[in-house]
């Protein structure tokens, strides 16, 4: 059989959707993102995704935020990782990529991108600097993204972002001014003022739609929606039981990352 029909053969055909369907659920069970009841819903919890061309659907969502927590993993903190992907729904009626949408670019809390390695001190080397801001010289994963992209973000265009914490009031006017107009993330760390870093910018946030990972509120369950964002690693915040593998780390050693 040549190549030409591998794609058209039904044996073969079949096979390489079961591969794609094996190769997603292993990549949602690496990334640690819930299959079900979970997803991105607008932060009021009121309305779920509405099935309009405007918005991607959950699929393609999970989909993008299993990538940034995938990502995550590559970081240089040696305590959290942070994975963010910046996609964009073109204007042409050609598919491309994932759900139809083109890449824009990614990036994960790490050194800026094209550094060498040992260029920068890990950690600041005054005393009086490591307690202001200990990894002053790795940058938000978001900044990587926006700063490295491989494709301009074009005002006529949707462009969303996929991040894995909550952007930091350091991030948001970054991510506003590259205009990006879709943030999709988890609520980790919002609405905290925690010294070096703070997340009170996101919710006053007025002119970018904002989407959080959570519980879907339609069901109905004894946990509050809030609290169940779905999210693993050290910051979540659901009950222990409801998901065996929470704590995800990068290598089995004490000093590995959780990705946030
Ligand atoms: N939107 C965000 C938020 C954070 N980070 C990065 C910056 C740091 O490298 C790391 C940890 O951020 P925090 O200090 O907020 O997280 P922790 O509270 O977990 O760290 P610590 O306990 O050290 O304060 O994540 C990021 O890339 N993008």
């Amino acid at each position: 059989m040549g190549l030409g029909n591998f794609c058209v053969e039904p044996y073969f055909s079949n096979l390489r959707n079961n591969m794609t369907e094996l190769v997603g659920v292993l990549a949602a069970v690496a990334a640690g993102v819930p299959q079900h009841h979970y997803g991105f819903y607008r932060e009021n919890f009121a309305s779920t995704l509405p099935p309009d061309a405007k918005y991607v659907s959950q699929e393609v969502a999970r989909h993008c935020i299993i990538q940034a927590r995938l990502l995550a993993y590559r970081t240089e903190d040696p305590k959290v990782g942070v994975g963010a992907v910046i996609w964009a729904r073109g204007q042409s009626a050609v598919c491309r990529g994932t759900g139809c949408l083109d890449f824009v670019g990614c990036g994960y809390n790490a050194y800026p991108a094209g550094s060498h390695y040992a260029e920068y001190p890990q950690m600041d080397n005054k005393q009086e600097d490591r307690q202001r801001r200990k990894y002053r010289y790795i940058i938000h994963a978001e900044q990587n993204a926006i700063t490295f992209r491989s494709q301009n973000i074009k005002p006529d265009e949707l462009t969303m972002l996929f991040v894995t914490k909550c952007p930091c009031d350091e991030c948001v006017p970054l991510i506003r001014g590259a205009g990006i107009t879709h943030i999709y993330t988890s609520d980790h760390d919002r609405d905290k003022d925690k010294g070096d870093i703070s997340y009170l910018r996101f919710s006053t946030l007025k002119d970018i739609s904002k989407f959080v990972w959570q519980r879907n509120p339609s069901i109905s369950s004894g946990t509050s929606s809030h609290l169940a964002n779905g999210c693993i690693g050290k910051h979540s915040r659901q009950p222990e039981q409801e998901y065996g593998n929470k704590k995800l780390c990068t290598k089995n050693t004490r000093a590995s990352p959780t990705v946030s």
